[in-house]
């Protein structure tokens, strides 16, 4: 799948959006190895705290399907930004987690705006797994 493909994706997962506090709705679509993709919406939460942005349910929705962690091939994120979108620091310590550190990552925003990127770029230095053992 093209990455302007996921990125369309990463729309239709934004519609989604439950949002009644920040009126911020983000999309994110995560490919897995199958070719089949996975959507995420932030959901917020009145307690504020258990706001779980788009990106994290795409990856914890795949997870729950049986996707294995690392085994994916490409995320889309897009928001109204003024650039493209810019993942949490939330989102990518559970990256770092989850996704091969060279997976290609496209930012977006609704204007058409793109930057390709990787979780190595956007958490260099990181705490991981490998620390643990
Ligand atoms: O990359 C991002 C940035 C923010 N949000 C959500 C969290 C919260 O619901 C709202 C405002 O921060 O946007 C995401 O889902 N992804
Ligand atoms: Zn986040």
């Amino acid at each position: 799948m093209e990455s302007s493909q996921l990125l369309q994706e990463a729309i239709l997962a934004r519609a989604k959006a439950y949002v009644p506090y920040s009126n911020f709705a983000v999309g994110a679509a995560l490919l897995d190895r199958n070719g089949q993709v996975h959507h995420g919406c932030n959901i917020e939460n009145a307690g504020y705290t258990p706001c779980n942005c788009a990106e994290r349910t795409a990856m914890f929705s795949a997870i729950a399907q049986g996707q294995q962690p690392g085994s994916f091939q490409m995320m889309a994120v897009v928001g109204d930004t003024d650039e493209p979108i810019a993942p949490c620091g939330v989102c990518r310590q559970v990256m770092v987690e989850l996704c091969h550190p060279d997976m290609p990552i496209l930012l977006g925003n609704m204007k058409g705006d793109t930057r390709m990127t990787t979780i190595s770029e956007l958490l260099p230095h990181a705490f991981g797994p490998w620390n643990l053992k």
